[in-house]
């Protein structure tokens, strides 16, 4: 069976191999959707196939929504190209559980997808047309953390910001500034609303998108590029809103076990892609089945029904919360250390990970010990029941081919939030102190000696891709595994970059606990082990 339109003419055959199909009429949805746009999605990599563009086709199939989803790419064109066109916009998502079962869905919901790129008239154009269209309701996001900075790590303005900075909306050559001249599109077009939803995995990522996109704004005004009136617009939140959320699925990278077991049902062109660009992508997703998104009840132009399946509308305040509970505390902070210790330990799967009764404890004691003591409670969401889930069922799930590579991806970039947000609220706690905090700073120590590349058995491996590896590596370069100098105080300005841990660790006093530990990660091989053992056993 082939995974296009023309595929899908064999519906029997899918569904006898135990497909779920699109039930609803593409062509229309398509010509619909090219009429009257709602929603474009920028960001065509996993997540978005696995849980928004589900989303939307679960409501086309109830005839709840009438139009598709676009699907937008900006830095990465082969997604498109290579993924997205040779399947007619198709993908199949296979949904593990964690009991084993599965389910499989061939998602069509996605009914264009384009290059936002300003140098392609015909998909530029489209774009623009979109963005023009009064029937637009959200452009929404998943571009990473690092999608939103108009800087370097190290604080320089991205040539491609500085040049679009300077150059105005007419031909931008940066992701944001190409996202910004379509807004701008819109401002001419009557100053229509709308709302930009950003669904990254960062805190108050709405205003991260606001912050990236009134500076452009702000900048192009200045340089008499566009009216004060485009900033107004911007600034007015019953013209242009940016809601905050926060989501919630783990979606793995394309997995090979996965892809053999579709091969089995006979579908051809399984391959996946590693792009130049380091996005994973296949014909098929593999997530789990667990979702949350939770978002922001801010939409000027209108808002979709996505809350007839499961997705929650709320106040600023409740998504903040739930943000936080996830990020800082429940979630994400347990997923970074398992990624950190995970790679040191050569593991290549979270679930093997946590048959380690350590790795497990380590868990155990950040999510319950140290982080639920200071966690946000949404209210609508319970904290201990929501680490309960994620320890006991979601990354245990040994159907879940999730990787701690994948997760030590950028993790220069996640530490802040999915730390240091617990050593600043101890640090505000007078009934809390922050030296009872013992496995944060292991986890600190951890990622120090994950920078040297060399594994517990001392075998070299690759750290994943990370925008600061430059910056930070030289401050371990020094060091070999089998004693560390007595006087590590060449770490010190690192330790004190309130950039990358979310607070001055050195102010924060767990500056020196965080040395010791590191200094016993490297005392040879086996020292990692050897050193959870004693801090965990
Ligand atoms: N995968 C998950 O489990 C998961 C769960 C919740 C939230 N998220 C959020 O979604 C984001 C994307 O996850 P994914 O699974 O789709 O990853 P992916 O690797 O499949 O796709 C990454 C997407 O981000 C784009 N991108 C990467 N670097 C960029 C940059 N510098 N500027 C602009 N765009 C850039 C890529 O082109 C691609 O569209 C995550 O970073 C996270 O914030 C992911
Ligand atoms: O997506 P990232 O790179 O921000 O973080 C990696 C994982 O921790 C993350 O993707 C989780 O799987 C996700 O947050 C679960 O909802």
């Amino acid at each position: 069976m082939e995974l296009t339109q023309k595929g899908l003419l064999q519906k029997e055959s899918w569904q006898a191999a135990g497909y779920d199909l699109p039930q609803f009429d593409i062509p229309a949805v398509t010509q619909r959707t090219l009429e009257a746009p709602e929603w474009v999605h920028f960001g065509a990599g996993n997540i978005f196939r696995a849980f928004q563009a589900n989303v939307a086709q679960r409501l086309l199939n109830q005839g709840i929504m009438s139009t598709g989803l676009i699907a937008a790419e900006g830095y990465d064109y082969e997604i498109i190209e290579k993924m997205y066109r040779p399947h007619d916009n198709l993908g199949i998502l296979v949904t593990l559980k964690a009991d084993g079962t599965m389910e499989k869905t061939v998602v069509g919901s996605i009914v264009e997808s384009l290059t936002l790129d300003s140098t392609n008239a015909r998909e530029y154009g489209r774009l623009k047309e979109i963005f023009r269209a009064s029937s637009l309701k959200l452009a929404s996001f998943t571009i990473t953390e690092k999608g939103y900075s108009l800087v370097y790590g190290k604080g320089e303005q991205l040539p491609d910001i500085a040049s679009d900075f300077k150059e105005g909306p007419a031909a931008p050559k940066s992701y944001l500034g190409k996202v910004v001249s379509l807004v701008y599109e819109r401002f001419c077009s009557n100053a229509l609303p709308i709302a930009l939803v950003s669904m990254d995995n960062c805190s108050h990522n709405g205003d991260k998108l606001y912050a990236a996109v009134s500076a452009f704004a702000e900048k192009w005004a200045e340089n008499g590029l566009v009216s004060r009136d485009f900033v107004s617009y911007i600034n007015d939140k019953d013209s242009v809103s940016f809601p905050w959320t926060m989501i919630d699925k783990i979606t793995p990278r394309p997995d090979p076990a996965v892809k053999a077991m579709l091969e089995k049902d006979s579908i051809a062109d399984l391959d996946p892609v590693i792009t130049t660009k380091n996005t994973y992508v296949a014909p098929f997703v593999n997530a789990e089945e667990c979702q949350y998104l939770i978002i922001e009840d801010a939409f000027p132009n209108g808002k979709l029904p996505l809350d007839q399946c499961g997705i929650i509308y709320t106040t600023r305040e409740t998504v903040d919360k739930v943000e936080k509970m996830k990020v800082c505390t429940c979630l994400n902070p347990l997923h970074t250390s398992l990624a950190i210790y995970g790679c040191l330990l050569g593991y290549t799967l979270i679930a093997e990970e946590m048959k380690n009764p350590l790795l497990k404890k380590m868990v155990e004691v950040i999510g319950y010990q140290e982080g639920l003591p200071v966690v946000v409670n949404p209210g609508i969401l319970d904290p201990k029941q929501f680490i309960d889930e994620v320890v006991n069922k979601r990354i245990p799930n040994p159907f879940m081919p999730d990787t701690p590579q994948r997760i030590a991806t950028d993790t220069s970039q996640k530490l802040p939030i999915r730390f240091g947000e617990t050593i600043k609220a101890y640090l505000q706690n007078p009934d809390l102190k922050v030296e009872s905090l013992k496995i944060i700073p292991l986890v600190f120590a951890g990622w120090l000696r994950y920078l040297m590349a060399v594994d517990d058995q001392g075998n070299v491996f690759a750290p994943s891709a990370d925008p600061l590896l430059d910056t930070v590596r030289p401050f371990v370069a020094e060091f070999r595994l089998g004693g560390l100098p007595q006087d590590l105080s060449s770490l010190d300005s690192l330790l004190s970059d309130s950039k990358i841990w979310g607070v001055d660790l050195f102010e924060a006093g767990l500056a020196d606990l965080v040395k010791d530990y590191f200094r016993q990660l490297c005392a040879g091989t086996g020292a990692v082990e050897r050193t959870l053992e004693k801090a965990l056993g």
